[in-house]
């Protein structure tokens, strides 16, 4: 079964030389490149501007020929949010990159045709659809997975799994490829962790106890290697088939997974507010640079 195959992914890319190039010092004795915290306690960068040199990273990962794909779920009244998305991301989304879009809808019909740059495709892959925002946005889980075994492991490198209801509006560059990324929430990034909005109840796979946690991620952004986004999210999609077959849907459904599997499965590369923002809030200083962020949207309406 699909469960438990050998997926033969596309293979690792050696790293090549840098080039030669100008570019600023990193100095070990000026701290603070921002006001943000740059490292977790296990060691994984805290991606915020200032503290990457763009074109250098551009440098180190162009050769590589990477491909990296994008998920993003299209179902019912979201199908509206789709053009908007693919428009941004072609101006900021990996510029430069080969680019792999995969658009689950239950209409395909309802997609535009968005013209992508050279390198960039899109592929339109029908879903059931179900009556049930909260269902729609956990099973994501389970289909990105499937998606993965099935094809996009022999087609991209790295994956992110995005919200469709978002724009770009800020360059996202090889700065966020790592082998599993995970995202600060907004709502969340100066609040104590007994006050994060996990899953509290011990009869659900996402139960998160009192002094646990690291920080709140958003469900609307995570990625990394392929193989490793295959782990992830077939041990969420797990989760949720255990929390179904006992009759529990976590607080948030699987945001609320995806933070449980986080505490365990540390991510390897974090990123800032900056890469998951909400238009609802004001820019605090602290935040240079709003690179994608959700749109104020009617929720009311596009849930009923
Ligand atoms: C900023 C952030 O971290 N957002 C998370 C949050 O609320 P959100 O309010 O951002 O959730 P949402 O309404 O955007 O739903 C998540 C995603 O599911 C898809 N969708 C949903 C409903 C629908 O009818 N059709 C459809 O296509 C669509 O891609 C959408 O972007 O909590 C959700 C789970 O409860 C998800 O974890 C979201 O990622
Ligand atoms: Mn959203």
């Amino acid at each position: 079964s699909l469960c438990n195959m050998k997926l033969q992914y596309k293979g690792e890319k050696p790293f090549q030389p840098v080039t030669p190039s100008q570019y600023p010092q990193p100095k070990l004795l000026e701290q603070k490149p921002t006001e943000l915290l740059t490292l977790t306690p296990w060691l994984a960068p805290i991606v915020s501007e200032g503290t990457f040199d763009p074109e250098l990273l551009h440098r180190i990962y162009q050769p590589l020929n990477l491909t990296v794909g994008v998920t993003v779920f299209a179902v019912g009244k979201y199908t509206q949010f789709v053009q908007h998305f693919l428009e941004s991301a072609e101006q900021f989304f990996m510029q430069g990159f080969r680019v792999h879009y995969y658009v689950f809808t239950n209409d395909p019909t309802a997609i535009p045709r968005v013209r992508l740059g050279s390198g960039r495709l899109a592929s339109i892959i029908p879903i059931q659809g179900h009556s049930r925002w909260e269902e729609i946005s956990t099973r994501r889980m389970e289909t990105i997975s499937q998606h993965i075994a099935e094809r996009a492991h022999r087609e991209i490198d790295y994956l992110f799994c995005l919200d469709v209801d978002m724009v770009f509006r800020n360059p996202w560059g090889p700065e966020t490829l790592g082998d599993l990324v995970a995202a600060i929430h907004p709502g969340y990034f100066a609040v104590p962790r007994q006050q994060f909005p996990y899953e509290r109840r011990p009869l659900s796979t996402a139960f998160v106890a009192g002094g646990e946690g690291d920080f709140y991620y958003g469900g609307a952004v995570f990625g990394g290697r392929v193989a490793r986004v295959y782990d992830f999210t077939r041990g969420c999609h797990m989760g949720i088939l255990a929390d179904k077959a006992n009759g529990i849907m976590a607080a948030w459904q699987e945001e609320s997974h995806l933070n449980r599997r986080f505490i365990s499965h540390k991510p390897s590369k974090v990123l800032s507010p900056e890469y998951l923002w909400d238009d609802r809030k004001p820019q605090p200083p602290s935040l240079k640079l709003i690179r994608f962020s959700t749109l104020d949207k009617d929720t009311d309406w596009l849930r009923s």
